[in-house]
């Protein structure tokens, strides 16, 4: 049984009518609420003799902004990754710890409602439509300016002044440091927020918006994006599909639950009303942290580094995907098949662009039925090969790069465990450190795996 009040359903709390702008010059604080916000007198003599809040403070001031429905058993503190939800006491799997009604998230009806009555968004502007997470960042950033005269202040403050993760300003002196899979990821990093300010990058010169602006708010909603249902009706300048949950909103209080991929012991649920509640997963013992997964793409750290700007230590709790490159294919065919390197590079090229891989790469889950490899490792003569000649082919191929792979990633790690020690750049050689951990975990959980499986094979002949 949750000790949750009945949650307030969405058409309980009315959602804001489009908001015309006020002059606030009498009190900058337009929300009722907002102008309660401290909720300790004496951090409200503070504030007013200029003192500067606190994140905990700022927190406070958001936990009074709306009539949350948050259990009683858990704090909001500083933790290990910032700040963080934690147990009061023990947790039983499902009991209820939060929910908010559609009006108490931040979704891109808001953001509409702003663009199209206070920003003077022209046709020419928006040459190539808006998405999402397009929309919300130029939101965002906007409100942002409005400081605590914006309608969304409360939750806006209690975001971080920086933003800007490592891996969107890699020092190019570290590029050697990363893995090839990061060199990919390194890209995509920046590529989607300098699209993005690409497309309307007249619109933001207009207002003087230079590209690290852009880059915080972009940031802050890439980093606290969650999947919600598109809008039932959009203006022309945007892109999504109506009503299909293809969008994105903000959760305030939800988005300070931070990430963990294997066993989480919370998760949420957007209601089919766009209506939030978290839930608890696994049983919880007071103390402990709350986290949810961010999502089912990001158990590679390599991933959380692009997406979100931090790394796990423990390669336990990380799993990458192997990303295996032409070079290393064709390398293992001269070697395996005892091929020339023209006939191996030319099947390979031929395969991989049929296999239609991004930057000539193919996503190998350790299984001996991996195509394209199954392709390359193919024997001349198909018809007279047997499942087991086959197998073993395709395993002694798929060892040697794995072996190859295994011995590249002990030598990075020896080289950045160099480098640690000097002290410049630290954070990054601590997340290349990190990404080469957890990927040379996993490749050797599948080289133990492949070299069991050729033991079987060897023992049935
Ligand atoms: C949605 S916010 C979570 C709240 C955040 N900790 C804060 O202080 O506002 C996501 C950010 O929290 C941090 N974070 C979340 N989970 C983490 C983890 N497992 N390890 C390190 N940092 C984490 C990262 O900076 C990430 O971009």
């Amino acid at each position: 049984m949750s000790d949750l009040p009945a949650p307030i359903l969405s058409h309980d709390v009315p959602c804001r009518s489009p908001v015309p702008i006020v002059d606030n010059t009498e009190n900058p604080l337009k929300h009722k609420n907002v102008s309660k916000t401290c909720i300790n007198p004496e951090i409200c003599q503070l504030v007013k003799n200029g003192h500067k809040k606190s994140d905990l403070e700022k927190i406070q001031d958001l936990l009074a902004w709306k009539p949350w429905t948050l259990s009683e058993k858990i704090e909001i503190r500083r933790g290990q990754f910032g700040i963080g939800v934690f147990a009061k006491e023990d947790l039983k799997i499902d009991e209820q710890l939060f929910f908010a009604s559609p009006c108490q998230t931040i979704r891109i009806e808001n953001a509409f409602e702003v663009i199209e009555s206070e920003l003077d968004l022209t046709e020419e502007d928006v040459k190539q439509h808006l998405d999402c997470a397009d929309t919300l960042a130029v939101y965002i950033l906007f409100e942002l300016r409005k400081g605590p005269k914006s309608d969304i202040w409360p939750y806006l403050a209690t975001m971080p002044e920086e933003y800007t993760t490592p891996f969107d300003y890699w020092p190019v002196e570290l590029h050697d440091y990363l893995t090839p899979a990061s060199n990919d990821f390194l890209f995509l990093a920046t590529s989607d927020y300098v699209d993005a300010y690409m497309k309307i990058r007249g619109f933001l010169e207009k207002h003087n918006v230079e590209e690290s602006e852009f880059h915080r708010a972009y940031s802050i909603v890439s980093t606290r994006y969650y999947y919600a249902d598109g809008p039932a009706t959009h203006p022309d300048w945007f892109v999504s599909g109506l009503g299909e949950a293809d969008c994105g909103a903000l959760g305030p209080i939800f988005d300070l639950w931070n990430h963990q991929s294997i066993k989480p012991n919370t998760d949420w649920i957007v209601g089919e009303d766009g209506s939030m509640t978290m839930n608890v997963q696994e049983p919880v013992q007071a103390g402990e942290e709350l986290f949810i997964s961010y999502g089912s793409r990001v158990d590679e750290n390599v991933r959380m580094a692009q997406t979100y700007g931090f790394t796990i230590e423990d390669p336990s709790k990380v799993e990458e995907l192997i990303y295996i490159y032409k070079d290393e294919i064709v390398d293992a065919c001269v070697a395996r098949l005892g091929k020339s390197f023209a006939e191996c590079d030319d099947r390979t090229s031929h395969l991989i662009v049929e296999n239609d891989e991004e930057g000539g790469h193919i996503n190998f889950d350790c299984s001996i039925n991996s195509y394209p490899l199954e392709s390359i490792f193919a024997s001349d003569n198909p018809e007279e090969d047997n499942d087991h000649n086959k197998a073993s082919r395709l395993l002694r191929g798929a060892l040697h790069i794995i072996y190859e792979r295994r011995s590249f990633l002990e030598h990075l790690l020896q080289e950045i465990e160099d480098a640690l020690e000097d002290d410049i750049n630290r954070e990054h050689k601590f997340m290349a450190k990190n990404i080469a951990t957890s990927e040379l975990a996993t490749v050797t959980k599948c080289m133990t795996q492949m070299e069991d499986l050729a033991i079987a094979y060897e023992r049935l002949t």
